[in-house]
């Protein structure tokens, strides 16, 4: 938008004031306003450039790839901890637990070795980074605590030390920014019982453990956050030669395989609900029991024995996350909007040359993970859901650098090679972040200039290239470092 050009947020605004609007004021968009500011940021960004023929070829090589494995929202459910209808998980199991997941989606990169980092022992594994956050939360809900039941963060038995417990690390290290976690868990939980509650679901007694956090956040990078500066560390060990390799050695690995549609529906398989659990008293281990995974399960077992372990009922089902999908009319951009208007942790918005622009990564990621687990059908059904862009975290723009496609600015590039900081909010994060979004949209773009046919959106070229860059983790010594890593909640 030129700087002539009037702001259209301001114009909306004006004919609110002068009663002129054509526009309900509660009425939802289902325009979210990212792609339009990724566009803005890439356009006037002089730090991240976007190389054309880098995106033509890693767009090339993404489609083969994709279509060699028969990429699609199958891939979700292929995750070995993501949870599963087959597994017993009712319906609504599912959707508590996915947005439970994606509240809580961000800020898992660590200073510390392979070793020292935080790291949870969950099925005999060791899982860090985003596989931390899910194995959490599996093992919480082995452990018969409902970690995914908003009613439960509001109760009294969510205390401090019991969600402590549900986070725990099998090292020295803890997980980043637990006090912001906590204090997340808990305005959401207000949220969904002040507006999304059913007044006949009786509801535990609340907590009244102030919120770590001030409930109205600021919009990401305004320094009075609390956010730690962030540290700018690149150890950006994928040369452009090796993650095409990643690409490549990925079809090999992959073999061939039908061809399946991007958008293939895995059909709802009708389950025992977990719920239908509901209200069995359920072993509780009492938190800040000495048992640890690294006990032996006797040690753990005569440990519990010892102990007065508290038998507790799990709550009642709580349908409130689900009162909220059906706001959304199946659209995914106006299912992205009443998160933002109704959660502030969700509001990832910043400034770029003074105007206010809106990343929304956690918001657009939880659509998205709900897409790809129903398989496009049911709570995951939206007419719309190619109207998401790439969700701008700290793992795919190291990706798109490492395929030719993001090209730095030399400061730029010094200072993340020189593992110099960035403070959150700086205009280097917000380039990085948002010219990754206009990228992948690129990408797509020439994908489908070259195969019409293709079934590919932003979400599956995103979730390819973060699970890209997980297996070149994987396969390349060590962790690669991300690019710019900033201690935030807003990814
Ligand atoms: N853009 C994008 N960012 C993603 C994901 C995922 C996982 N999505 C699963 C669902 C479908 C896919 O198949 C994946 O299996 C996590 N993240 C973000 O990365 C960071 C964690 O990185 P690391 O510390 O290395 O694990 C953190 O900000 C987290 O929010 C994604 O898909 N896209």
């Amino acid at each position: 938008m030129s700087d002539d050009e009037a702001d259209p947020e301001l114009l909306e605004l004006l004919r609110q004031s002068l009663f002129v609007s054509t526009k309900r004021t509660d009425e939802i968009s289902s325009d979210t306003g990212v792609l339009k500011d990724a566009e803005y940021i890439y356009s006037n960004a002089i730090d991240v450039s976007i190389d054309m023929y880098g995106t033509k070829a890693a767009a090339a090589s993404i489609y083969t790839s994709m279509e060699e494995r028969g990429y699609s929202t199958d891939a979700w459910s292929q995750h070995e901890l993501h949870p599963k209808l087959t597994e017993g998980f009712s319906e609504l199991d599912l959707v508590n637990f996915v947005f439970t997941m994606d509240l809580l989606n961000f800020s898992f990169w660590s200073e510390l070795s392979e070793v020292e980092r935080y790291q949870v022992d969950y099925r005999g594994k060791r899982w860090t980074g985003y596989n931390s956050l899910v194995a959490c939360l599996r093992r919480a809900i082995d452990d018969g605590v409902p970690i995914t039941t908003p009613s439960y963060w509001r109760s009294e038995r969510a205390s401090g030390e019991a969600l402590k417990h549900v986070f725990r690390s099998a090292t020295a290290e803890q997980i980043p920014l637990m006090d912001e976690r906590v204090a997340i868990l808990r305005e959401a939980a207000d949220v969904l019982h002040e507006s999304f509650g059913d007044p006949e679901e009786s509801v535990e007694e609340t907590i009244d453990e102030p919120a770590a956090m001030p409930i109205d956040y600021e919009p990401a990078g305004r320094t009075d956050v609390p956010v730690t500066v962030s540290e700018a560390v690149a150890d950006d060990r994928h040369s452009t030669e090796d993650a095409q390799d990643a690409l490549a050695s990925s079809n090999e690995a992959k073999g061939p395989s039908d061809a399946v549609d991007g958008n293939s529906l895995t059909t709802i398989s009708s389950v025992q609900p977990l719920e239908a659990h509901q209200g069995e008293l359920v072993q509780d281990v009492v938190p800040g029991a000495p048992a640890t995974e690294s006990d032996s399960p006797k040690d753990a077992a005569d440990l519990r024995a010892s102990e007065a372990v508290v038998v507790e009922r799990l709550p009642p089902p709580d349908h409130s996350i689900v009162r909220l999908i059906s706001k959304a009319d199946h659209s995914a951009g106006k299912f992205v909007n009443l998160l933002v208007k109704h959660f502030p942790c969700f509001r990832d918005e910043t400034r770029f040359d003074r105007k206010k622009v809106r990343l929304l990564k956690r918001a657009q990621i939880f659509v998205a993970d709900l897409w790809a687990a129903f398989g496009g059908a049911g709570y995951g059904e939206f007419n719309d859901i190619h109207n998401l862009t790439m969700f701008a975290d700290y793992r795919v723009p190291q990706m798109l650098h490492s395929l030719g496609v993001l090209s730095y600015s030399p400061p730029l590039y010094y200072r993340i090679q020189s593992l110099q900081t960035i403070d959150s909010g700086h205009s280097w994060e917000v380039q990085l972040r948002g010219c990754s979004i206009w990228a992948v949209e690129l990408i797509r773009r020439e994908i489908l200039r070259n195969h019409a046919e293709a079934h590919v959106n932003a979400v599956l070229i995103d979730f390819f290239l973060y699970d890209l860059a997980k297996e070149g983790e994987r396969t390349h010594e060590g962790l690669a470092m991300p690019h710019h890593r900033t201690r935030s909640i807003w990814y």
